[in-house]
């Protein structure tokens, strides 16, 4: 059975750069546009020549092999002849492939926004994509509120949408520009405007995700005819953000309701690639991944519960919808007070560690685990405490060396320039090898000065912790008051790339730091000796 092509337009690079708290230079547009290209999306647009010196920078040549380099920009303004309209001309002379003009469609907006007639404003979207086709260039036109314009004067909006399509536009997309229209909606306004005269093959759609609806919209709007998808990497995009690619690709591609029918420009070796995409992204932003999104997030093919683990090892099908492989993701199956002995024996194993499931020290660890995190411990987030834990249970952990005592002072004080000063200072006492050390260190802060007396002499192991990094931080307040009990989480990296995670939980933050820190350095030793740390491959 031949499938019908969805054509995927990516506008994180335009759309996306509306997002509060996003700004791309030049240089991150150049990589992302890079990573779309090559990821295979069809079209990318990289925002408003003349704009911005940014985006007017970015269009001076064209920076994609495969994608249409796509420029955005208004149609001209009313009074002035295409020719004659300088917004317009800049982006005739950008560097594209293609040019999506945003126009009003709404008689609303036309009137107050625009403040010309309904007239001016259909003329304007017509000679504006004439003169878009006369500069050779394919023309897009994204229809600035179509379906609240199409709720408020249905037959403007059509004729807005229809003089876009017979002046030679090759797609005319409805955008649901506020994000508030439901699917039953997006479904009826659709098939009404294909009714009109306008193909659906000649159709796309740009949704806000103003109601958590901006998929959802869009596959309603394919369901109805539409063949071109607007979206965004992880959704960012104005306001909620816009529908995400991320969620719409794997959709596409992996169910059959739609696998049977449409297919997109992704092949399935690239699909294998998108949640490495997606962290890649959120990597340029310099911010977390949602460890929560569809498809991709590291929670996506995660559980904890005991009942899900047993099943998920039987046969993964029980709890999930897709492969976890099949977009590059990982199944998880992780240890806390939700878990059991599946989930247990599951992890052990992954770690290099085995165990009988009738081995009363597994029961003994499984208690362990349940007890300590009714105290304040998450072990799920915390794989090195883990899996020292379970050393020290099952088996036996090596004694490298003891902390006799440690004392860590913050004082604020003037400095000899008269300015207000707040110092740390830790000193750690050690015993190695039977010899006593004692380490003295100041830092940015109490904890930082423990990690560095900590670290500073540890006699015959020093140089095997050189490469030993605190990568994060993280310290969480358990219960108000001021005898709250505070979690602490150190994420720690070393020359090899591994990264792991250790626990420390007490009523004094720095108590709970020293046993995360810890934990960290005893479990990069016993790394070091390839005793911990032999992850399986998944
Ligand atoms: C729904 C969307 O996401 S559309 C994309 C929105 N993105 C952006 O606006 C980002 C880039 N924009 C900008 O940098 C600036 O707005 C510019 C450079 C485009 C224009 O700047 P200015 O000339 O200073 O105008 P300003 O931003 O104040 O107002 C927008 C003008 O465009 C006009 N306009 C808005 N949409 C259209 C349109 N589709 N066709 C023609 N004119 C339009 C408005 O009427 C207004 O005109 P006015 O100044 O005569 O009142
Ligand atoms: C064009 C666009 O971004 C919108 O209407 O939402």
């Amino acid at each position: 059975m031949t499938r019908e092509k969805i054509t995927l337009f990516d506008t994180t690079l335009r759309d996306g750069q509306q997002t509060p708290g996003i700004d791309f230079s030049v240089e991150d547009k150049i990589s992302i546009a890079a990573m779309l290209d090559d990821f295979g999306l069809d079209y990318v647009e990289g925002g408003y020549p003349g704009a911005n010196p940014t985006d007017t920078a970015f269009f001076a040549k064209k920076r994609t092999h495969r994608a249409r380099f796509t420029a955005f920009g208004m149609t001209k303004r009313a009074g002035v002849s295409a020719s004659n309209d300088p917004g317009l001309n800049q982006l005739l002379q950008s560097a594209s492939d293609a040019i999506c003009l945003v126009a009003k469609s709404w008689d609303y907006h036309v009137k107050v926004a625009l403040g010309c007639t309904n007239e001016e404003n259909l003329d304007a979207i017509h000679d504006s994509v004439k003169a878009v086709v006369e500069a050779g260039k394919e023309a897009l036109v994204d229809c600035e509120h179509f379906f609240d314009g199409y709720k408020a004067n249905a037959a403007y909006a059509v004729a807005c949408a229809k003089t876009a399509y017979e002046a030679g536009a090759r797609w005319v997309v409805l955008c649901d520009t506020n994000g508030g229209t439901q699917p039953p909606e997006i479904r009826a306004i659709v098939s009404a405007l294909i009714e009109a005269g306008v193909p659906g093959t000649s159709l796309g759609i740009h949704a806000h995700n103003d109601t958590g609806q901006a998929v959802a919209n869009s596959l309603a709007a394919v369901e109805a005819g539409v063949r071109q998808i607007q979206g965004t990497l992880n959704g960012i995009g104005e306001r909620c953000g816009n529908a995400d690619l991320t969620t719409i690709i794997p959709t596409l591609a992996l169910k059959d309701t739609y696998a049977d029918r449409f297919e997109t420009a992704i092949d399935p070796e690239k699909l294998v690639e998108l949640t490495r995409l997606s962290h890649a992204f959120d990597e340029l932003l310099n911010r977390s991944p949602n460890h929560q999104a569809p498809y991709v997030g590291a929670s996506a093919f995660a559980t904890k519960a005991g009942i899900h683990a047993s099943a998920l090892l039987k046969d993964p099908k029980t709890y999930e919808h897709v492969e976890p492989a099949s977009v590059g993701n990982f199944r998880k199956v992780m240890v806390s007070d939700q878990g059991g002995k599946a989930n247990f024996i599951n992890e052990l194993k992954r770690r290099g560690i085995a165990v009988a499931k009738d081995d009363p020290k597994l029961d003994r660890l499984i208690e362990i685990v349940k007890e300590r995190e009714a105290t304040g411990y998450a072990y799920e987030g915390a794989d090195g405490s883990f899996e020292l834990l379970a050393h020290r249970t099952l088996g036996t952990v090596p004694e490298f060396f003891a902390v006799e005592s440690f004392r860590v002072m913050v004082e604020r004080r003037f400095d000899s320039n008269g300015r207000l000063k707040t110092v740390s200072e830790a000193v750690v006492k050690m015993v190695i090898d039977g010899e006593t050390v004692m380490s003295v260190a100041e830092g940015d802060g109490p904890v930082n000065a423990l990690d560095i007396a900590l670290r500073k002499d540890l006699g015959k192991f020093q140089r095997e912790i050189e490469d030993l990094e605190l990568a994060d931080f993280k310290v969480r307040i358990l219960n108000g008051g001021t005898s709250a009990i505070t979690r602490v989480l150190i994420e720690s990296t070393d020359a090899s790339g591994a990264r792991w995670w250790t626990v420390g939980v007490s009523e004094n933050i720095i108590d709970a730091s020293f046993q995360a820190l810890m934990d960290a350095i005893i479990y990069k030793l016993m790394k070091n000796r390839q005793l911990a740390g032999q992850i399986a491959a998944e």
